[in-house]
């Protein structure tokens, strides 16, 4: 069947409803990272003053690298599969476009050859990408993981086989399936003496994306690291902390309800977005994208933010609380009005941000203690 998606037309074998079938893989649910992935390299040729070359390393059908190509880079698509690089072929020549196409199993290519942005948008966890990925791309690393029950603590094993860290399942899953991704990245790169920066991030429906710029030397790579730690969370009144440093330091117990604190991590604690690098996605959104409202609602939302490790969800703290829910606004509003930091989150409609602790929420939202 023929797709069209931005500015070019590519074909790609029916597909089961499953999305795993027998042909080359395509998603159509995923057009809005590939939509966000454009706007993002757009921006980035701004960032990234001499970045022309890109690498979509676990291609299938070649939608991203011919959208790349599409786009004026100088684009490579890498697959292990005979069809997916035949199909990778015909999609570039379809439109015409000229661009490089490897049958490899992309760790290769990726340690002989370095590219200015490294795309991995593989099936489930990025991680047998990852060391690889980290040395060749040079200024960007864009990744896709969509193994969320890993990532959040829900199969807690398989997270602590895949990450190398202990994943809690607790109501921000979304949070700390981001930040336990982000934490095994930092701590991938700093292996060969890069940092990662986390300039944009989103988890959306079954997938986590983030776009990671790369520097090197020693110090950095140290530096991106002192971003690490630990989340500690109490299961019964949903009082939550976090430590810095590679050993956790736990309270004893839950300060408000002396109940035992679960503990969550190595997982990155510091900003997952760069807020001017947002704004400049958000703009670089265009007409022709089919999810260009949604891309650019996504970007406002992620641009507003607040930088906080977890979020809570006002449906699960009102009911809990045995209480009617609010407005969001409303809601947001009075946490302000006791002078806390308050924001939206692009997880959810319910879910938000604040610097208060789940008591201080309570005593902001309820003053009358109703
Ligand atoms: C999820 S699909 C890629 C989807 C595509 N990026 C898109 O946006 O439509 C994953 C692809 O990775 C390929 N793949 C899996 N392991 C690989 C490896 N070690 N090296 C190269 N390609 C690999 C598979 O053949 C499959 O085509």
């Amino acid at each position: 069947m023929r797709v069209t998606e931005g500015s070019v037309e590519i074909e790609v074998p029916e597909q089961a409803d499953s999305g795993v079938g027998e042909g080359v893989f395509y998603n159509p649910v995923q057009e809005l990272n590939r939509d966000l992935t454009v706007a993002v390299l757009r921006a980035a040729q701004q960032r990234f003053e001499y970045a022309d070359s890109y690498l979509d390393a676990t291609a299938a059908s070649g939608i991203r690298g011919v959208r790349a190509a599409a786009d004026g880079w100088d684009a490579a698509c890498c697959d292990r599969d005979a069809d997916a690089v035949e199909l990778c072929r015909a999609n570039l020549e379809r439109n015409d476009l000229a661009g490089e196409v490897h049958q490899r199993d992309a760790n290769a290519l990726m340690h002989e050859q370095r590219f200015d942005v490294v795309d991995l948008d593989p099936f489930g966890t990025p991680i047998p990408f990852a060391d690889a990925a980290s040395r060749s791309a040079i200024d960007l690393l864009c990744v896709t993981a969509t193994d969320t029950a890993p990532l959040c603590g829900a199969h807690f094993e398989s997270g602590v086989r895949s990450y190398s860290a202990v994943p809690r399942n607790t109501e921000y899953h979304q949070e700390m399936g981001v930040r336990i991704l982000l934490g095994a990245m930092a701590r991938t790169a700093a292996r060969y003496d890069r940092a990662v920066t986390p300039i944009l991030t989103h988890a959306t429906k079954h997938y986590v994306r983030t776009y990671l710029a790369l520097n090197d030397g020693a110090t950095v790579a140290n530096e991106a690291l002192d971003e690490l730690g630990h989340l500690h969370h109490c299961q019964h009144c949903l009082w939550r902390t976090h430590d810095f440093g590679l050993v956790a330091d736990p309270p004893e117990s839950c300060p408000h309800c002396d109940e035992h604190l679960q503990t969550a991590g190595p997982l990155w604690l510091g900003p997952i977005h760069d807020t001017d690098f947002v704004r400049a996605v958000g703009a670089s959104v265009s007409e022709d994208m089919g999810t260009a409202e949604e891309a650019r609602d996504l970007t406002e939302r992620l641009a507003g933010e607040l930088d906080t490790p977890t979020h809570y969800d006002q449906h699960r703290l009102t009911k809990r609380w045995g209480t009617g829910a609010m407005a969001m606004d409303e809601f947001l509003d009075c946490l302000r009005a006791a002078g806390y930091a308050a924001s939206r989150t692009h997880y959810g409609g319910t879910t938000f941000k604040t610097d208060a602790d789940v008591t201080e929420i309570r005593a902001a939202a309820m003053p009358t203690g109703s």
